[in-house]
């Protein structure tokens, strides 16, 4: 009679035993290669029965150990994955070993043996990318031991271009930069700087400072288990995860990793259950001592939608913010990327584009490729005027950037009240709701952070901004007209 031990719950050790008769111990298997065609031939069989998709997800990381005194030992990569196969498939893996080699008395699933502690000067990275890969193809499915088992499916691939060489670094970015470094070289992580929260507007260089991170821990040591997502894409496991059923793989995926990279964080707000998850999964790593990394559009502080534990948690380490950039950097980056792509632009249209396009260093980057895929395709002499007019709808657009000056001189105007009640201490309902409005339209429509909004209104306090932008946006939902000034004035202002 087949029997399937229980095993003892919470016991690393636990094992699932498939038995038959409690039979006198057999020889040894004499050759390996020989136990490892059985176990192909086993593997085949399963995959036929239950379908390549339930292979992939049980057996598919499931490794052959060793055959002694009829004992089967198979190795599972997580407690979860050892229970299901043998809790579900133990009596057809015993089944299928003994039809191929009758010595298999029984079938014993091990968990892994976990890696040995990380030493000082030992920081594991995942194998490298094979280079022929792709940035926008996932991750080739790699062999043998490497991160976390399984994680390196969900690890997205940094891009071979963002590295700490390539990355200019100025005033504004200075800060985050050496954070970042700081921690792609430390051997172990230093709670003090745990998490790393790299926060900054959009296209300002987090996701390029996280792959440059994920490239030194990578070149320093490739067996380091880092996982590196953006935080859409932990929210969105974690939902397939809740739909299959899989929860418990879900959570051993990510708490077996070196090193936790999460693009984005900002992503999570508002999202309980994958909250509490990141959490959970965050705490865990942490009292584990292994290092976090996060990016965000916001700081800790001025997230919304998220429960407080997480934002102190969030906050706890080291937070590095990239403010927006300055005309110098911006030339400077234009000057290196012109360099590097081996073009020759002309220094006054380099400076023409810095001083235009201020919003951000995509956008930039975007406009100095154009420029120059013009020059080489129609084979233009690449000037200020052709710049301009390869530009010219980037360049609109930039022209009609909205100053704190317009949006107060409108909204005042638009509810009848004096300019200077937008920087007034007066609090009445009639003067404090428009000076919301303006702040909120301020938040939105202008790249300036809350600091420096409250500045430009009375010199008020980043948390009064940050009152007035919820305020605001909770009364757009409940009071249409609230919501149809707002909508109005967006489109007065943006022209
Ligand atoms: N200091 C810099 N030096 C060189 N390139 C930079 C620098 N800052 C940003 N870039 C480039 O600008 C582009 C946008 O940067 P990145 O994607 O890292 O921004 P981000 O802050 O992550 O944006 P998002 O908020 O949209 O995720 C990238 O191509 C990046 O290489």
């Amino acid at each position: 009679m087949n029997k399937i031990q229980a095993p003892f719950k919470g016991d690393n050790n636990a094992t699932y035993e498939m038995n038959t008769v409690a039979g006198a111990d057999m020889e040894e298997m004499a050759g390996r290669k020989e136990l490892e065609a059985h176990w192909v031939r086993v593997c085949d069989r399963l995959r036929k029965e239950i379908g390549d998709k339930a292979f992939k997800t049980w057996f598919g990381e499931v490794e052959l150990g060793e055959l002694k005194a009829g004992k089967l030992r198979l190795y599972a990569p997580t407690r979860f994955v050892r229970d299901w196969v043998g809790r579900h498939y133990g009596d057809r893996v015993l089944a299928y070993w003994q039809s191929v080699n009758a010595e298999v008395k029984n079938v014993e699933v091990n968990l892994v043996p976990p890696p040995a502690p990380r030493r000082p000067n030992e920081i594991i990275a995942m194998p490298p990318v094979p280079s022929s890969q792709n940035s926008h193809q996932p991750p080739m499915p790699r062999m043998g031991p490497s991160i976390g088992r399984g994680a390196d499916e969900i690890s997205q691939t940094p891009e071979a271009r963002y590295t700490f060489n390539n990355f200019v670094v100025g005033k504004p970015n200075e800060f985050a930069y050496a954070a970042a470094r700081n921690i792609s070289e430390q051997d172990m992580p230093l709670p003090e700087r745990n998490p790393l929260y790299i926060f900054g507007g959009v296209g300002l260089g987090k996701t390029h400072l996280m792959h440059a991170i994920w490239h030194v821990i990578r070149e320093r040591d490739p067996k380091t288990r880092v996982l590196y997502l953006t935080a859409e894409s932990f929210v969105n496991r974690f939902i397939q995860a809740l739909r299959t059923k899989n929860t418990g793989q879900f959570k051993e995926l990510f708490r077996n990793v070196d090193v936790l990279m999460v693009d984005d964080v900002q992503f999570i707000c508002g999202k309980e259950a994958s909250q509490d998850e990141f959490f959970f999964t965050f705490n865990s790593l942490v009292e584990q001592n292994k290092q976090i990394i996060l990016s965000s559009e916001k700081p800790p502080s001025e997230l919304q939608d998220i429960e407080e534990r997480m934002r102190s948690r969030l906050g706890s380490g080291l937070v590095a913010d990239i403010h927006s950039s300055t005309y110098e950097l911006r030339l400077s980056i234009l000057q290196t990327k012109a360099e590097n792509a081996r073009v020759p632009v002309p220094v006054n249209v380099l400076e023409f584009l810095a001083h235009k396009i201020s919003t951000n260093i995509r956008e930039l980057e975007g406009a100095l490729n154009r420029v120059v895929a013009h020059g080489q395709l129609i084979g233009r002499e690449i000037t200020v005027e052709m710049a301009q007019d390869v530009l010219h709808d980037l360049l609109r657009q930039a022209d009609r950037k909205v100053t704190v000056d317009e949006i107060q001189q409108r909204v005042a105007a638009h509810y009848n009240i004096k300019l200077a009640e937008m920087s007034s201490p007066r609090r009445a309902r009639s003067v404090a709701r428009p000076r919301q409005v303006a702040m909120y339209l301020a938040k939105q429509l202008t790249t300036l952070s809350l600091p420096q909004i409250g500045k430009r209104f009375g010199n008020r306090d980043h948390t009064t901004v940050m009152h007035a932008v919820r305020k605001i946006e909770e009364l757009k939902v409940s009071d249409h007209s609230i919501a149809e000034d707002v909508e109005l004035l967006k489109r007065q202002l943006q022209g």
